[in-house]
């Protein structure tokens, strides 16, 4: 039985980049380890209804609650694959989980009802669809400029054809995602939480400078 870790934080942080880094180094320091994303497009039932929301071809308006229980159900579909990989590996990492859920559906609503949306969410997910808790989670914080460039130079994506998907758009929801992050992670909402900062000086770091960080935090992990 493996840990979990899950790195997580808005749009086009690098969050992808850091999980598959994470993975092959652990793998190359002889760990068995293994990257499950999320959503899982084109491969459930509640991965591929994601991909068109996000591509804004939904013909009924998705709300909060509607968008929160699609994405919980996309993971409660792989719920047998995350459970046979916590298993199978010493190390799971998870590029997006339930916080992700948490901070963008908490973003779009009210401000005054987002952290009860929040905790609705964390109970859904790891109380009714009985999903693990990560021993750990990653706030990847990148600054909001660098980001949105970093959105502009990903390769082309499954669902979409646009530089920016529905989430991706908003600016101001992007904002609100920050700060249900911060907050998130402030409360330690889902587990122990550390922040990782991607830059220096505004540019990003060296993904392996990252990751080696990520490391030493995951070692002090108590077994
Ligand atoms: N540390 C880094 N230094 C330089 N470029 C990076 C770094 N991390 C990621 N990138 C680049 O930024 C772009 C976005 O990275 P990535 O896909 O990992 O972000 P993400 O957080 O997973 O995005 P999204 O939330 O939109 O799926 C990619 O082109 C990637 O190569
Ligand atoms: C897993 C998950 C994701 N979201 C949001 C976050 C992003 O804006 C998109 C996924 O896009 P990505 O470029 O593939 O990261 O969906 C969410 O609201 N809830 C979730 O559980």
């Amino acid at each position: 039985m493996g840990i979990i870790v899950a790195i997580e934080g808005a749009d086009g942080v690098g969050k992808n980049t850091t999980s598959r880094l994470l993975c092959e180094t652990l793998q190359a320091a002889g760990k068995t380890a293994t990257v499950i994303g999320f959503p899982r497009y084109g491969e459930t039932v509640a991965g591929v209804t994601i991909g068109r929301y996000l591509a804004g071809d939904m013909p009924v308006p998705v709300s909060p609650h509607a968008a929160a229980t699609l994405y919980a159900l996309d993971r409660f579909e792989w719920r047998d694959e995350i459970l046979k990989a916590v298993e199978a590996h010493d190390v799971l990492i998870f590029d997006r989980y339930v916080a992700s859920n948490m901070a963008y559906q908490g973003a779009r609503v009210p401000a005054g009802e987002s952290r009860a949306l929040m905790e609705w969410i964390l109970a859904l997910e790891t109380g009714q669809f009985a999903l693990p808790v990560p021993a750990l989670s990653i706030y990847l914080n990148t600054p909001w400029d660098l980001a949105r460039a970093l959105i502009l130079q990903k390769a082309e994506r499954s669902y979409t054809d646009k530089s920016f998907d529905a989430y991706e758009a908003d600016v101001a929801l992007q904002q609100r995602v920050r700060a249900n992050y911060a907050s998130i992670v402030e409360a330690g909402l889902l587990g122990p939480w550390r922040m990782v900062h991607a830059s220096t000086d505004g540019t990003m770091r060296p993904p392996a400078e990252i990751v080696g960080e990520i490391i030493s935090l995951l070692e002090a992990v108590p077994e």
